[in-house]
């Protein structure tokens, strides 16, 4: 085993080693061993400087766009991958040949337990969109799945007792979503700097639960957010190689499932499942994030300006372009081609509104399942049963020996064109409305929250802030008042939402309307664009501690 030293390491957060539930259960302590951690800062110091030579790379390609030598195109230099027939992903692991329907959510404890006992066939634990990384929300949700992998994940609060209903081997197939990335966790330093959030959440699970997850007829199985490169990609493959040889686990056990969520990767989709291969287990369609990416990429060219957030659809020419491409890219290699989230949640309060929704969420999976998807998201236990009741149309497990014709050229990648495209001023009103009330929520540590009876995550946020910072770059003319949109309106709209919002939040004084408002206002005048409304706000949930924790003390 190679020795690691962690002279150079500190640790800045709480590693409690009392049991936060009851009855008892893991501690922090038991999750930030010595060896786990020898574990993940191995990892980073191998691969921390090509990480960030990969996060230089995106930022020369975002120089290159914006001065107009478009860098969107097939990569000539991997056209050989493309025009090989040949290869092929690996035969299907257990656990996830049918990935029909795949509940998503934050490692909450509760919604943990509610996921595992959804009738879905997969379950996608998220330490990403939908968490915000305060120390306790990160390391609380590696505890709990080593609770769960290990069925000792039931607890009692005062309002409820939570319990598995099935044992974990024969519960939905977990799949975990670590940080992308651009992501550091700043409560762990590794030689002067903050650890990668990436290797962090990836490594504590997989070195804790790999071989438990394989005992029980599965295995670590993982989902890959926001990447821009295949080179990205195979930054992870190589991290999964040393990770298996690490704990003499074969190479193949670990199956990830690729989010194409940025422009530039749907540019790169066979190159990205080519990179991980053996390791491969699909791609998904992130069509939240797709959206921002594509906003955000082409956000300085005046061709490429979207209309209202609502306009924006899976059928709008440059989605539904993305999709085809995606499902034919994944069924001609031999893997999944997962669908998405649709945004509509449960209405509780008004049955017609309610079945207006879910209607939504039908004709949604409708279309995906027609397209071609071999299964999808659902955002909530009471979404499973439609999205099983449209996928049991299969007949099958997966539909992957279904190869529709491939379309999707760089053209329709790039067609932004949308019909009837307005932008409005409700539409501008409801973008500052939904970014002010989530970054709120997230600085308080919720990083899912339903506003408007939609599910609202960081992704759909990052599409409402970079609208108003889209529409007022351009000068955009508003539909109604056939003004242009100003710094001084946005503004003027984002203070009397800020004021009402905050005198009327539950949190009284607590809230962080003001706090929120403060970040959101030059990127919605247009004076800044953060790369990343969590990298931009992450230092306000910082708790850290001056002083870093006594290393000896790790158990
Ligand atoms: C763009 C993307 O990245 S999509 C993927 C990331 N997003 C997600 O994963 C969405 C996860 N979903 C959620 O967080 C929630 O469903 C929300 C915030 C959208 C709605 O939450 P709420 O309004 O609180 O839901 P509601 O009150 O109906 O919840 C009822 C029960 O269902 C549970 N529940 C709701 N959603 C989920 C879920 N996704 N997984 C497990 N349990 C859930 C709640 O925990 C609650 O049970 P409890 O009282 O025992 O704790
Ligand atoms: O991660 C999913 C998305 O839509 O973004
Ligand atoms: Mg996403």
């Amino acid at each position: 085993m190679v020795k690691v030293s962690l002279d150079n390491v500190q640790i800045f957060g709480d590693v409690d080693d009392t049991p936060k539930f009851s009855p008892a259960s893991t501690t922090v302590a038991d999750i930030l061993t010595k060896d786990a951690l020898e574990f993940v800062v191995l990892l980073h110091r191998t691969f921390n400087p090509t990480r960030k030579e990969l996060l230089e790379n995106r930022i020369r390609q975002q120089d290159l766009i914006d001065s107009g030598k478009t860098a969107f195109q097939f990569l000539p230099e991997t056209a050989v991958i493309r025009d090989d027939p040949t290869w092929q992903g690996p035969i299907l692991a257990p656990g996830l040949i049918n990935r029909s329907t795949e509940i998503t959510g934050p490692p909450l404890r509760n919604m943990l337990v509610n996921a595992l006992n959804a009738d879905v066939t997969t379950y996608m634990v998220d330490f990403e969109d939908s968490l915000a990384p305060t120390w306790e929300n990160i390391v609380y949700g590696q505890v709990n799945l080593y609770d769960a992998i290990r069925d000792q994940i039931n607890y009692t609060t005062p309002r409820k007792e939570y319990k598995l209903n099935k044992p974990f081997a024969t519960s939905p197939t977990v799949i975990v979503r670590p940080r992308g990335w651009h992501m550091e966790e700043k409560h762990v330093y590794v030689d002067g700097a903050p650890i990668s959030a990436a290797i962090f959440d990836f490594g504590l699970y997989f070195f804790h639960n790999a071989q438990a997850l394989i005992e029980l007829g599965k295995g670590p199985y993982f989902y890959l957010p926001k990447m821009e490169h295949h080179l990205e990609a195979k930054l992870w493959n190589d991290i999964f190689n040393v990770a298996q040889d690490y704990l003499a686990i074969p190479r193949g056990t670990i199956r990830a499932t690729v989010l194409i969520e940025t422009l530039p990767a749907s540019f790169q989709m066979e190159e990205i499942i080519y990179q991980l291969r053996q390791h491969s287990s699909g791609l998904n369609c992130g069509r939240w994030d797709y959206i921002f990416s594509t906003i955000k990429k082409l956000r300085n060219l005046p061709d490429h300006i979207l209309p209202n957030r609502d306009l924006v659809t899976m059928t709008s020419p440059f989605m539904d372009a993305y999709v085809k491409r995606l499902i034919n890219t994944c069924h001609r290699r031999g893997v999944h081609a997962m669908g998405g989230m649709a945004a509509q949640i449960p209405i509780k309060d008004d049955a017609e509104a309610n079945d207006r929704a879910m209607d939504k969420v039908r004709q949604d999976k409708i279309r995906e399942l027609t397209n071609g998807h071999d299964g999808s998201w659902v955002a909530h236990p009471a979404l499973a049963a439609i999205c099983n009741e449209v996928f049991s149309n299969m007949g099958t497990a997966n539909q992957i020996y279904k190869i529709p014709q491939l379309t999707g050229t760089a053209d329709d990648l790039l067609n932004t064109n949308i019909k009837d495209s307005v932008v409005t001023v409700d539409g501008i009103t409801a973008n500052v409305d939904i970014g002010l009330q989530y970054m709120e929520a997230w600085l308080r540590g919720s990083g899912c929250v339903p506003i408007n009876h939609l599910m609202e995550d960081a992704a759909t946020a990052e599409v409402s802030r970079c609208q108003i910072y889209q529409w007022v770059h351009h000068g955009v003319v508003m539909a109604d008042t056939k003004e242009a949109i100003t710094p001084d309106l946005v503004t003027a709209i984002l203070e009397k939402q800020t004021e009402k919002l905050a005198s009327t939040s539950p949190f009284g004084n607590e809230n962080k309307f003001e706090l929120a408002a403060k970040y959101f206002l030059p990127e919605i005048r247009g004076e800044a664009f953060s790369d990343f409304l969590t990298t931009m706000l992450y230092d306000e949930l910082l708790t850290k501690n001056d002083k870093p924790f006594d290393l000896q003390k790790l158990k």
